[in-house]
């Protein structure tokens, strides 16, 4: 494999100061793809001590934002270059379906050309100050120094996310992937480098949650921590990022409500409800996985999902004809299974899947069917907890409000939709929803100009679009007296 697997601290690829390392597996067949460095706390507390100090005595946050947007566009262009390798270390790593791959790498290049071109457009605000004599004005500035950790679903997507708007912003920044896929991560850094990104400005460091990650959380020389994963780890971030009152984004976790009404055009929802579920096996935050049916057509609407599952395709996501790949993790996929047990002892009925396949071809990987479970009540354990795998339950409604009251019983507020041909009621629907982003008549699409995160329990802050550039910037307001006077008082 043409990768570093190395760490890259200060401008230097290293491996783990204590020289521990860590396979990664390939979850379709459980295949050793790489090898790479294991980092704790003192990898951690190097990379920060770079980080600090090309933040305080370096010049990449008095760099012209054109320039740093050059290079931030640069990587763009990189990662264009070196798409097809990047999307073939993503589908080894996660086991999702290589045309997948290719999207979210399209995706990710347009992320750090979305901030490129923002780095330069925002040259303050002039305040109309009440004061006789004086300028006021309003300007937007580095954080500092920015730990960055990111899961294991969407790897290199999540990081771009976080990396684009710090580095065009002028921060410096220690990145912590997920230990279980940080391939394309360490790629994206060698892009970096190759980019021009001054040593000690962007930092990669390799290893687990309860170290590096911990590591970052607490250090009283990191001024943000921004996050996405799950919503205990979440927790604890919130707790160490204490310490020194970090300033916080925190992306967690959604059981996100896809409302379809009797008037929807039935096909296009079917078809929608299994795509807003199954991309990625699942494993997606804002996966619609409490489908809310009108009574009317639930039966209907169950049985054509039923019957389009059955047809589902896994497998190798290299196979041109695979839909749905492995979960990431045994692990994973004992979480998923103990899950769906749990629907069933609640008193759910498996309409279809339930089980991991019998195809022998399946059995070296971390396979599980595709399920629908029917008659799901809000009180249900499946209905409120996120399983992060291929399973939809669906839920009965009559009438509108009962259908937003469902859709809102959650601790979670990521994401919703509603599917309905008539607008007015989409619109009452969504003004009701308490969710990050809603969708009518559309499932799961995101682009960079759109903030994305939570309500409730989903999280704090924004990512992507101008919200999720002010993230990695502190406001100041400056004020200059023209005329100063003494005041006499005393
Ligand atoms: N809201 C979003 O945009 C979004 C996007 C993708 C994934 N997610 C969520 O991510 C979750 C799945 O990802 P996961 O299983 O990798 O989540 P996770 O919380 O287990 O791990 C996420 C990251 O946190 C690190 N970590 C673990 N313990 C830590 C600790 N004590 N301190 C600091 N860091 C620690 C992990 O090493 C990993 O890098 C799901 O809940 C999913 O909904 C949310
Ligand atoms: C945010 N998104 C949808 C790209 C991935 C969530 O897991």
């Amino acid at each position: 494999m043409d990768l570093k697997q190395q760490q890259y601290i200060n401008g230097k690829w290293v491996d783990a100061n204590v020289g521990n390392t860590r396979d990664i597996i390939n979850p379709f067949n459980q295949e050793i793809i790489a090898t790479v460095p294991e980092g704790d706390e003192s990898d951690a507390k190097a990379a920060i001590a770079a980080a600090r100090e090309a933040f305080d005595h370096g010049e990449w946050s008095t760099t012209p934002a054109t320039e740093r947007g050059a290079i931030v566009r640069k990587i763009a262009e990189l990662i264009e270059r070196d798409k097809e390798e990047l999307a073939t270390l993503e589908s080894l790593d996660t086991g999702k379906t290589v045309e997948e791959s290719r999207g979210d790498m399209e995706d990710i290049a347009g992320v750090f050309r979305y901030f490129a071109e923002l780095a330069d457009k925002d040259g303050g605000e002039l305040i109309d100050s009440p004061i006789p004599n004086s300028i006021s004005k309003v300007v937007r500035e580095p954080v500092g120094v920015c730990g960055q950790i990111t899961p294991w679903n969407y790897p290199l997507l999540q990081a771009s996310w976080k990396l684009a708007p710090a580095l065009a912003t002028g921060n410096t920044l220690i990145m912590k992937p997920s230990e279980i896929t940080p391939l394309t991560t360490i790629k994206v850094f060698e892009l970096i480098e190759e980019a021009g990104v001054p040593a000690g400005v962007a930092n990669l460091v390799l290893g687990a949650g309860n170290t590096v990650g911990a590591e970052l959380s607490d250090n009283t020389e990191v001024d943000l921590i921004s996050f996405t994963g799950g919503i205990v780890t979440g927790k604890k971030i919130m707790q160490a990022a204490s310490v020194n009152v970090k300033k916080l984004a925190l992306e967690l976790g959604g059981k996100n409500p896809n409302v379809v009404f009797a008037d929807a055009d039935f096909d296009v929802a079917v078809d929608q409800a299994l795509n807003g579920v199954f991309f990625h096996a699942g494993q997606i935050c804002s996966a619609g996985t409490r489908l809310i049916v009108e009574e009317s057509i639930h039966d209907e609407f169950v049985h054509a999902l039923v019957e389009r599952v059955k047809k589902f395709k896994l497998g190798n996501g290299f196979d041109e004809d695979t839909q749905m790949g492995p979960l990431i993790s045994a692990e994973h996929l004992a979480k998923v299974e103990k899950y769906v047990e749990t629907g069933i002892q609640e008193g759910a009925t498996v309409a279809v899947g339930g089980s991991r396949p019998a195809d022998p071809e399946l059995q070296n990987g971390f396979f599980y069917l595709p399920t629908i479970f029917t008659d799901c009540t809000t009180d249900m354990r499946i209905v409120q907890d996120e399983a992060f795998g291929p399973i939809i339950t669906v839920e009965k409604f009559r009438t509108e409000e009962e259908a937003v009251k469902l859709a809102n019983d959650s601790i979670y507020g990521l994401a919703g939709g509603v599917w309905t041909n008539d607008i007015a009621k989409a619109e009452r629907c969504v003004a009701k929803m308490r969710m990050g982003t809603v969708w009518i008549n559309e499932f799961n699409l995101y682009f960079p100009h759109a903030p994305w995160g939570g309500f409730k329990q989903s999280g704090i802050g924004r990512e992507l679009g101008k919200l999720g550039m002010e993230e990695y910037t502190e406001t100041k307001h400056i004020f200059q007296n023209l005329k100063p006077e003494s005041i006499n008082w005393f």
